[in-house]
Parts: structure tokens; C-alpha cells; sequence
């Protein structure tokens, strides 16, 4: 079975519409987007669009490729300080001479639709999660979807990055999976990946994970934006090989991608709704 995040985040899409009409709540989510990576800058116009097509009201706060931490600090607070504003998003990676812990931290917990902030991940890891990061927010989605069960499963993940494989353990963990998170030191990789009933794999490697890595049936999430030799999008999984195995896996593109932005989309209705509850924050 192919885990379609594409249809599956346009049908999220409309019903969040819908949501929002009926809600009476006009949900707002500023972008802050540093420098002038194409790529960047293409997530940032994607998820404008889907602002637009839910009925978000959208912001951008652009800054020059050479701002320093205290510009990007300057632009973070005055969004916290916009009564306006429902939900923060900066877009990752910054440059290099900007402190990225610094700026997540200074993001108001209460509009950290990214789920980055450590208040954020404190929440999750105490399994009470409130914003949580779009993209493991997101595949928890589509495995919720499509029915794939999550308690008493062997998940593996291969990757430990604060916004892909430790939110994305946590959740698992939060769903009763006993969870194993691999990274660059970890010893008998293929071993390890051999045992998992549901792998997810964020470690930016071309086509890394073969057919031979993967249990029969295995469950198969991939969260790799990588370009091959010919300069052609593709994950960690070469699905050509793993897709004859596994019971379930994501293409690239088509499938995580399109659920990171229908989730952002979530969580600022979300941020919305609570600060809807609780103005004075
Ligand atoms: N502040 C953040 N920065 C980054 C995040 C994030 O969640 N928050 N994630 C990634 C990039 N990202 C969103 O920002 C993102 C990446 C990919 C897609 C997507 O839909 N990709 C398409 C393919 C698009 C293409 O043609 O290249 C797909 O997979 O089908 C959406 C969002 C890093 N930064």
C-alpha cells in the first residue's frame, strides 16, 4: 500500500476549511523567512498557499541573508507582541551567523506552530503533547488514516534531529510503540532496522535504505528530501527496492511533504482556538 500524502492532506485541507469557516476564529500564522534559499523559499510560498486555500490569514516577515541574531530576535518578539498574530513559523535552516536556538527559544510557546520550542518538546516527552512539529505530527496523521496500528510495534528511527526523529520517537512512544532511535554512532544499523515493524527514516541520505534493510511487512515512512546524482528529488528509501517488501510505505515527493504543511495548518487553528480562550496571552 502507498501512504498518499498528497490526497490525504488535500482531504485534511478542506475539512480544516470547513473548521474554520464554522468557527467564527480568524486564525493568522506569520512566516519569517532569512536569506534567500530557493528551497526555503519555496516551503515559505507553499505554505502561504495553503493559508489562502483554508482561509488563514498569512504574514511574511522577510530578512536579508546577512541579518544578525538580534534582527531575527527584533522580528520574532515584535510578531509575539502582534495581538493579530495566532501562530510564528521560522523557516529552518537559518544562516549561519544566526544563533537557531536562540530564535526558537524566543518564540512565544503559546504561537509555536512549528512545535520546536523546548516548552513544546517538554510537553511532548511528558506525553501531553500541545504543538507538536508539523512533519512526525503529520505522519502520525496519515499512519492514524490509513488504520496502521502504532501499540506493542517495534519502531525504528533512524535520525535524531530536534524537529524530525526525537519529536518523532516521542509520539511513537506516546502511542505505546517500543522505540528505538538510531543515529551516526549507533552500531549493527541494518541489524537494528531488520527489527522494525514501522521505519522511519530522516537522515538525508539518497536512496540509503534498500530492500534488504526492511522487514517483510514492515511499515516504511520517509522523511528524506535528498537529490540523487541527476539532480532529481528523492527520500532515504529507494522505493523501488523497499516498496515489493514493505506493507505501507511513503513515495517522495507525495507523501510526508504535503502532511508537514496540512499539519502547520492544524496547529495555527489550534493556537488560535487557545489563545480564542485565553486573549490575554
Ligand atoms: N520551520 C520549519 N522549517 C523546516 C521544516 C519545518 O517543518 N519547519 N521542514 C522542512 C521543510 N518543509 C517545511 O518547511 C517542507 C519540506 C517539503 C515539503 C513538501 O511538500 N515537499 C514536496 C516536494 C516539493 C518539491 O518539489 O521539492 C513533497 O514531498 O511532495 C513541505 C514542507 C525544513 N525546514
Amino acid at each position: 500500500m502507498i501512504l498518499n500524502g498528497k490526497t490525504l492532506s488535500e482531504k485534511r485541507l478542506n475539512l480544516l476549511k470547513e473548521e474554520i469557516e464554522e468557527s467564527g476564529i480568524h486564525p493568522s500564522l506569520a512566516t519569517v523567512l532569512v536569506g534567500e534559499d530557493p528551497a526555503s523559499q519555496m516551503y515559505v510560498r507553499m505554505k502561504h498557499k495553503a493559508c489562502e486555500k483554508v482561509g488563514i490569514t498569512s504574514v511574511r516577515a522577510e530578512l536579508p541573508a546577512e541579518a544578525t541574531t538580534a534582527e531575527v530576535l527584533a522580528t520574532v518578539q515584535k510578531l509575539n507582541d502582534d495581538p493579530d498574530v495566532s501562530g510564528i513559523l521560522v523557516q529552518l535552516p537559518l544562516p549561519p551567523q544566526v544563533d537557531t536556538q536562540a530564535v526558537i527559544d524566543a518564540v512565544s510557546p503559546e504561537k509555536d506552530v512549528d512545535g520546536f520550542h523546548p516548552v513544546s518538546i517538554g510537553r511532548l516527552y511528558s506525553g501531553h503533547p500541545e504543538l507538536v512539529p508539523c512533519t512526525p505530527q503529520g505522519i502520525m496523521t496519515m499512519l492514524a488514516e490509513y488504520g496502521i496500528e502504532i501499540a506493542g510495534k517495534n519502531a525504528v528511527v533512524v535520525g535524531r534531529s530536534v524537529d524530525v526523529g526525537r519529536p518523532m520517537a516521542a509520539l511513537l512512544l506516546n502511542a505505546d510503540a517500543t522505540v528505538t532511535i538510531c543515529h551516526s554512532r549507533t552500531r549493527d544499523l541494518t541489524r537494528i532496522m531488520q527489527q522494525a515493524d514501522i521505519l522511519v527514516s530522516g537522515i538525508g541520505k539518497a536512496r540509503f535504505v534498500t530492500g534488504e534493510m526492511v522487514k517483510e511487512g514492515a511499515v516504511v515512512i520517509d522523511v528524506g528530501i535528498n537529490h540523487d546524482e541527476n539532480g532529481k528529488l528523492c527520500g532515504d528509501v529507494d522505493f523501488d527496492s523497499v516498496v515489493g517488501k514493505a506493507s505501507a510505505i511513503t513515495p517522495v515527493p507525495g507523501g510526508v511533504g504535503p502532511m508537514t504543511i496540512a499539519t502547520l495548518m492544524e496547529n495555527t487553528l489550534k493556537a488560535a482556538r487557545a489563545r480564542s480562550c485565553n486573549p490575554a496571552q
